[in-house]
């Protein structure tokens, strides 16, 4: 049996950190690693997961995780690496089930929520179906809290913005009187 890592968290917490950190040590264990990321994501250019630090992971933008098409780039690999996971369809859960079935080491990170609030895509399943959740926390960009939730400082209403400019994170007492000042 393989096994569902998620890590997750608000934006600035780290988790494409992490996720470089986990690629690097099931690297160290001699396991063959793949990586995959939104292909909405093109924050860093193709093909590269990049933390802020500065470490760096090649991988694959796709557009949705099918099982057929990530089976085919990834049998070969003992590790399947998933960064911006929020962004894909509950598609990825099936596949991720699929996966650790057939013994592979699932890796997913992505964001909890949304800047509403709201769980972003099929983050919430894989938070329930994980073998290991880790929860980030950055630092609140007003106060120095530990922040749990990102804040959009650019005014557009939609769900999905891509891009870290107009972000910030939050503590929750910061976010709420940020949402009142904008009423
Ligand atoms: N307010 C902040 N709190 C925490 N880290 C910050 C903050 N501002 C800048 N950083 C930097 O951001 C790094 C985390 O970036 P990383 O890309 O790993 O986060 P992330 O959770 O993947 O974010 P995103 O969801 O935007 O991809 C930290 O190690 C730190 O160097
Ligand atoms: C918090 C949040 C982030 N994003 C995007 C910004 C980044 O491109 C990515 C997080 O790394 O997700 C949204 O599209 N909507 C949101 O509500
Ligand atoms: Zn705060």
């Amino acid at each position: 049996m393989g096994r569902i890592e998620v890590i997750t968290g608000p934006m600035f917490s780290g988790k494409s950190e992490e996720l470089v950190r986990r690629a690097l040590r099931l690297m160290y264990a001699k396991k063959k690693v793949i990586a995959f990321h939104h292909a909405l994501d093109n924050r860093f250019g193709h093909k590269k997961i990049v933390s802020r630090s500065g470490f760096e992971l090649e991988s694959y933008p796709v557009q949705n995780f099918a099982f057929e098409v990530i089976w085919d780039l990834a049998k070969d690999y003992d590790a399947v690496l998933v960064d911006e996971a929020q962004f894909f369809s509950d598609e990825l859960v099936d596949t991720c089930l699929n996966l650790r079935r057939r013994s592979k080491i699932v890796v997913v990170s992505g964001l909890d929520l949304d800047v509403y609030e709201n769980p972003f895509g099929p983050m919430p399943k894989l938070l329930a179906l994980a073998d290991r959740v880790d929860k980030l926390k950055a630092v609140c960009f007003e106060c120095g809290e530990e922040a749990t939730i990102s804040y959009r400082l650019s005014g557009e209403k939609e769900q999905i913005v891509v891009g870290d400019k107009n972000y910030i994170a939050l503590c929750y007492r910061c976010y709420y009187a940020k949402k009142k000042e904008e009423r």
